[in-house]
């Protein structure tokens, strides 16, 4: 029998516009065709399965090879084969209408939206002509008494297609490869894209004598059949030299929808270690891409390993995957699993939870703020510690301070510190009036503190340094002043004077006489403003950015100095109170310059004086 046929299809040639778009993208041919021997080959082992098929399956691996001087690759499988007929079905109808309604979707979409189409889209059989000029079909089937085929075309609608001789059941694809694909024909090439997408598709690939691929990964079998050491040996092999992973998540669901993966959580220390793209989505163990974007919530983002799901589709577009409906149940199927097994973790473990806080605090802020369900889970179980190291849940640490940081108002005041050492003064003041101070100095943690005065009923938090202690919280009893109405004016203007600066707002305040002389701060409300506008809030907060800074100078009344100050002549009074405003400003870090070396100064001349 000899055949030459035309393919009816309803565009003319697409081939040159196949491989003119997808340019970029060739190497999937390979991805395509290997997939197809591989089905080809699992149809028969399930057909021996039902007793269809009552032959010796034998050998199953598909092999792939490659010559130079021919120029061929061949993809050749032992699986079920296609008879004459079944080619002209399942080749020249379906494969080419598959690619013909790819042209067609195609076409209508803008720059963008091809770039994204590229490579998610199995094109199937027809992707061969992309690289090569001509391909040939050799095929037997693996039912009795048919004859083998042997179908050649190049890749326009003209076929032809004649029985052959071919000793032994299955497919032989052919590619002839074209004069601009050579790259095509180093098999350093080959191996790299077969590495690529092909290492753990369920059948053996076979390519220079070497089995390419593991059949059966771990995320394909049940987690009690799984060591630890399975687990961490896997993740090292998706990303050799990187540290261990500091726990996973093994996903497995058939309802709704399918799923299977494994997520691990790297160790990251850092915002810049955040590591996007180390996901890995297959289909039915066929690489698919490692842009996860959309299919993984954004926060999840910086997890590794890998999903497999038939179900996510591949063939449309970024905009249509966002709204697809089987996509936003995956989404909230891992945000719900990620939480759950921190949820788990924290509750078995909390000493080995408390010691990954480290690693994992910022991932946990970062879900907390971007989605709310997964605040609702992670409220139970974020930490925040304190500066003396200890870790508390929220609940735990509201209950801690309940008692000591309520202020007149019931207000539960949280206090925090951004940084120990350079805060240290005040640190140390809120301490000595037996109060608790967080560190919360994290990239996220401004917004987080902005996230929890908002879910936390009746609490807001204070940064050390943004009153003076008394003022932090302030409480019923008042410290009373022991100077009069007019001693506290006069000594406000001789530090007016002595400060003389429009930005530095003088207040007098009958604080302990343990406090210091003078204590700058900085209101909360003010440096929140100006945190926003520096990490870009734009909008109304523009405004804030042209303000400079306007501290608060707190003159203690009931410190010894106030009483010298007012005892003191104008020029010595005028001298003193400078004094203690520079000392407030050396503990706030804010003294230097011209300001330090006129404090050393006089420093040194009243070391004389004395
Ligand atoms: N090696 C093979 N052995 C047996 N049949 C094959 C082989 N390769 C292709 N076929 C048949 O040709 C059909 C068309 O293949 P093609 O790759 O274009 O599409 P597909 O595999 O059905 O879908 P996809 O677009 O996902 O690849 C297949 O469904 C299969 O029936």
């Amino acid at each position: 029998m000899q055949e030459k046929g035309s393919i009816s299809i309803h565009t003319e040639n697409i081939f040159p516009i196949i491989k003119k778009f997808l340019y970029s993208d060739h190497e999937i041919f390979l991805r395509e065709l290997v997939s197809n021997a591989v089905d080809a080959t699992q149809k028969l082992k399930s057909l021996g399965q039902l007793g269809e098929f009552k032959g010796e399956l034998g050998e199953l691996k598909v092999k792939v090879s490659v010559d130079k001087e021919a120029r061929t690759i061949t993809i050749s499988d032992r699986g079920l084969g296609m008879t004459a007929e079944e080619i002209k079905k399942y080749i020249n109808q379906i494969a080419f209408s598959g690619a013909t309604e790819f042209v067609e979707k195609y076409k209508e979409k803008d720059a963008a939206a091809k770039d994204q189409i590229i490579g998610q889209f199995g094109l199937g059989f027809y992707s061969a002509f992309m690289v090569a000029k001509e391909v040939e079909i050799f095929s037997r089937s693996y039912k009795e008494d048919t004859e083998a085929a042997h179908w050649v075309c190049d890749g326009s609608t003209e076929f032809s297609l004649e029985t052959t001789e071919k000793a032994d059941r299955g497919t032989d694809v052919v590619l002839h490869v074209a004069e601009d694909s050579d790259e095509f024909l180093e098999s350093q090439r080959l191996k790299g894209i077969l590495t690529k997408y092909c290492k753990f598709l369920p059948i053996e690939i076979e390519f220079e004598g070497e089995v390419i691929n593991q059949t059966q990964p771990i995320w394909t079998k049940q987690p009690s059949e799984l060591t630890d050491e399975d687990y961490t040996k896997f993740y090292q092999e998706l990303y050799p030299f990187s540290e261990p992973p500091l726990f996973w998540i093994h996903l497995n669901v058939d309802y709704p929808f399918n799923l299977t993966g494994i997520l691990y959580f790297p160790k990251v220390k850092d915002e810049l270690q955040f590591q996007r793209n180390k996901i890995q989505l297959y289909s039915r163990q066929v690489f698919i891409t490692d842009e996860v974007k959309d299919v993984v919530p954004e926060f999840l983002m910086l997890l590794h390993g890998v999903i497999d799901s038939p179900d996510i589709p591949l063939n449309v577009s970024r905009s249509f995957l966002q709204a697809d409906a089987a996509v936003r149940k995956i989404n909230q199927y891992i945000t719900k699993k990620v939480a759950d097994k921190l949820s788990e973790l924290f509750r078995k473990d909390r000493t080995g939870y408390e010691q990954k806080w480290s690693d994992i605090g910022l991932f946990v802020k970062y879900g907390m703020l971007s989605d709310e369900k997964f605040y609702d889970k992670a409220k139970d179980f974020a930490l925040v510690q304190n500066v003396a190291g200890k870790l508390f849940t929220l609940p735990e640490y509201q209950e801690f301070v309940q008692a000591n940081q309520q202020d007149k108002n019931g207000q539960t005041v949280i206090l925090y510190t951004t940084d120990a050492e350079a805060q240290h003064g005040f640190v140390q003041a809120a301490q000595d009036r037996g109060y608790d101070v967080l560190e919360l100095n994290g990239p996220l943690d401004a917004h987080f503190i902005g996230q929890l005065e908002q879910k936390l009923e009746k609490t807001t938090f204070k940064r050390v340094d943004a009153d003076t202690v008394s003022k932090l919280i302030e409480k019923e009893e008042a410290t009373e002043s022991m100077l009069s109405e007019e001693d506290k004016t006069k000594l406000g203007e001789v530090f007016k004077q002595a400060i003389s600066n429009e930005h530095m707002h003088v207040q007098v305040d009958a604080l302990s006489p343990q406090d210091a002389p003078v204590i700058i701060t900085l209101p909360e409300f003010m440096r929140r403003m100006k945190d926003m506008q520096r990490a870009g809030g734009g909008g109304g907060m523009q405004m804030f950015g042209n303000f400079p800074d306007t501290y608060t100078v707190s003159v203690n009344a009931n410190h010894p100095v106030a009483q010298r100050v007012l005892n003191a002549e104008s020029d010595a009074g005028s001298k003193l109170a400078r004094q203690a405003f520079d000392l407030a400003l050396l503990a706030q870090g804010l003294l230097k310059g011209e300001a330090l070396t006129a404090f050393v100064k006089r420093s040194a001349d009243l070391l004389a004086a004395e």
